[in-house]
């Protein structure tokens, strides 16, 4: 039967990044997707803006919600020390299987964790299953209506701290607007919105950060 999509992507991978050299794999995906088929990675522009939310969270947990093909795994993990936990939550069985390959690729096998199954049901036992109380960093990039809910199960299982940043992709492009109301209405967030592009086209799009104020009550009316 046919490739499909993220097998194409990982057959540009193997043929044109160097194995053990992350910025080559980040280049051989954007390379395939701006010039042979275009694929939902987070993409170079919006990329620039998560690499410098990384560097100046500098976290020593990180959580990611939708691997996909590992791009964004790649470019996070490229940033930060050995000793970074990186989980990565991806429900579809094929994403993950290029993903791990895509990782292994870049050389970061070790440094990275990825975890077959959906949000909702893996992030009350992150603490059970990973010894990991509270992250640091969560990047949001599975699915627009898990975002409202999935950063309420975060703050009900006490896995964000103060100081905690969440960055959500596309909430423009796909959109996310409940959670957009959600995180720019409560008081305990503090929200920044990163105008961007789409990942490999002109549309709209952007990234919100959402730093973590701690456990307080109301919302702001
Ligand atoms: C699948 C898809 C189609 C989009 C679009 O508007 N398109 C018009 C323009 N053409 C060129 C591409 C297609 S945007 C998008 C998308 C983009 C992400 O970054 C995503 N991240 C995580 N999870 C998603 O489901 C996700 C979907
Ligand atoms: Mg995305």
């Amino acid at each position: 039967t046919r490739t499909s999509r993220p097998q194409r992507l990982l057959q540009a991978v193997c043929i044109n990044a160097v194995r053990g050299n992350p910025d080559s794999v980040i280049a051989a995906i954007d390379h395939f997707c701006q010039n042979q088929e275009w694929a939902m990675n987070v993409g170079d522009e919006k990329g620039a803006i998560l690499d410098s939310v990384v560097m100046e969270t500098s976290p020593s947990t990180v959580l990611e919600l939708g691997t996909y093909c590992g791009y964004s795994a790649v470019r996070i993990m490229r940033l930060l020390p050995p000793a970074t936990r990186f989980i990565t939550l991806e429900m579809n069985p094929d994403y993950a299987a290029v993903a791990r390959q895509v990782i292994q690729h870049a050389g970061l096998q070790d440094k990275v964790c990825l975890v077959e199954g959906k949000s909702a049901d893996l992030i009350p036992k992150m603490a059970d299953m990973f010894g990991i109380r509270t992250f640091d960093f969560v990047f949001f990039d599975h699915w627009k209506d898990c975002y409202l809910p999935d950063i309420r199960l975060l703050e009900d299982c006490g896995l964000l701290d103060q100081g905690s940043v969440v960055l959500a992709d596309n909430v423009l492009c796909p959109g996310a607007p409940e959670y957009l109301d959600y995180v720019r209405s409560s008081l305990r967030f503090s929200s920044r919105f990163y105008r961007s592009h789409l990942e490999y086209t002109r549309v709209l799009d952007g990234l919100e950060r959402s730093e973590y104020l701690g456990h307080r009550d109301a919302q702001r009316d």
